[in-house]
């Protein structure tokens, strides 16, 4: 990266967060046990009447199995007999738990950092959190530091940690009302009361202490009565982790970088650093009863990967583990395929940038970006990439400012054939990748490197 974007808050961003591109989230705990939800649909695009009731987020089943009447509610009764939640802490054994063996297929899929639950709205720590008593995996359930195991095995490979921490929600520390609207959450479910402000504090302060996490990843706000804690808290982790990144669910209190979720906030992807994240199902936590059509596919999640890199964002792409800490199959398929398809694709992501308003057009012959063919551009200091995929006959038109390439340098595609030829509003590209649902990428030289 040749220029760090300045943060919402004047902060320059990292250059690792800018130039990282892709991120694993991970969502891990009791509620993987019954991974049970409706998949109903994606944040932001379905209806928030029908959401809590409905709620496709399987780390929601606390809350959506209170819910009278609620399917989950139906199942939780009669799978469970209405058993007690925390009865699922103890169920959670994890008992095929390899962080290496997760740090292994993060790496190879191109991530550059992950971010797993270290308390979710549960209340349940992955570590032995202050204030939590034995109500944590280090003395019930896993019996392990999941958040240590897992950070040594990223690092370990050259990734960088974060963590992510519920602190506007918290149903045991907090409030235990159950959450059936929108308009709701804030009288009901989230909790304000100055001693829940210290034990949030208290305990992120313990992530920063023990983890020197790399990114501060809050959710659903922070306690009312604990704002005031919060530049200090954010002083102290600047202090204890200069190249640390905070994202933007504080209440407004700081940002590094904004995100957006599914289709949620997604007016945050024109900030200098931004995240979208969702998982490759429509829920974080693993859920039994998605199917294939429930999930993005490896092109779905690839065209995603790098619609969101060529409009200058990070992808962070959560999975959610079985309870047994195996990967699901199916999500598993689709990090395997990303790796794949990095060996050859891989420089056109990470440490890129996008073109310049107005250097080309995104879709190819057509202006709106969904082509055919689908066309996304990047670039770094010496080369513009351009993506291409669903071309007929494997050949597009690729319309670009004209000076913007060099023509005397042939373009490439790493591991693949490929010709091209100036036209006169652009350049026309032709091989047999192009066609193909998987984008391909097509380097350029810049006539004006810089
Ligand atoms: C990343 C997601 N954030 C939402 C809150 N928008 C959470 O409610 C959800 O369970 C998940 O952690």
């Amino acid at each position: 990266m040749t220029d760090d974007p300045q943060s919402p808050t004047g902060r320059p961003v990292p250059a690792w967060f800018t130039d990282a591109k892709f991120g694993i989230f991970v969502h891990w705990g009791a509620y993987s046990v019954p991974a049970w939800a409706e998949p109903t649909g994606e944040l932001g695009a379905t209806d928030p009447e029908v959401w809590f009731a409905h709620n496709p987020y399987a780390e929601w089943y606390w809350n959506t199995s209170q819910i009278e009447g609620s399917p989950a509610w139906e199942h939780h009764r009669a799978v469970y007999g209405g058993r007690p939640y925390d009865d699922f802490l103890d169920l959670w054994r994890a008992e095929s738990f390899d962080p290496g063996d997760w740090a292994d297929l993060f790496a190879r899929a191109g991530a550059r950092y992950v971010v797993p639950t270290t308390k979710h709205h549960d209340g349940i720590a992955l570590w032995d959190a202050p204030g939590t008593g034995t109500r944590n995996t280090v003395h019930r359930g896993p019996r392990r530091d999941l958040v240590a195991d897992l950070a040594g095995a990223v690092r370990a490979r050259g990734l960088r940690f974060g963590v992510y921490y519920s602190g506007g929600l918290d149903w045991y520390a907090g409030r235990r009302a159950v959450i059936r609207h929108e308009d709701r959450i804030d009288d009901y479910g989230r909790p304000h009361e100055a001693a829940y402000a210290a034990y949030a504090l208290r305990q992120v302060r313990d992530l920063i202490d023990r983890y020197r996490p790399d990114v501060l990843w809050n959710d659903i706000g922070w306690p009312d009565l604990g704002m005031a804690d919060l530049p200090g808290m954010f002083a102290g982790y600047y202090a204890a982790v200069p190249e640390g990144v905070v994202n933007d669910r504080w209440d407004g209190a700081h940002a590094d970088y904004l995100t957006s979720e599914y289709q949620a906030n997604r007016q945050n992807e024109t900030a200098a650093a931004w995240e979208n994240c969702r998982g490759v199902g429509l829920s974080f936590g693993y859920n039994r009863n998605e199917g294939p059509e429930d999930l993005l596919d490896t092109a779905g999640a690839v065209r995603l990967l790098v619609d969101v890199v060529s409009r200058g964002g990070n992808l962070l792409l959560n999975v959610g583990p079985k309870a047994d800490g195996t990967l699901p199959e199916e999500q598993r398929a689709v990090l395997e395929g990303i790796a794949s398809w990095m060996t050859h694709h891989a420089a056109a992501v990470h440490a890129t940038r996008p073109l310049e308003p107005g250097d080309a057009v995104p879709g190819g012959e057509t202006a709106d970006g969904e082509g055919p063919p689908w066309v996304r551009w990047t670039r770094d200091d010496r080369h513009a990439y351009a993506f291409v995929a669903g071309a007929p006959g494997g050949e597009a038109v690729l319309k670009v400012r004209p000076g913007l390439l060099d023509p005397a340098t042939a373009a490439r595609l790493d591991g693949g054939p490929v010709s091209a030829a100036a036209v006169s509003d652009g350049v026309r590209v032709a091989s047999p990748w192009l066609d193909a649902p998987l984008p391909a990428a097509v380097r350029f030289s810049l006539a004006s490197p810089g």
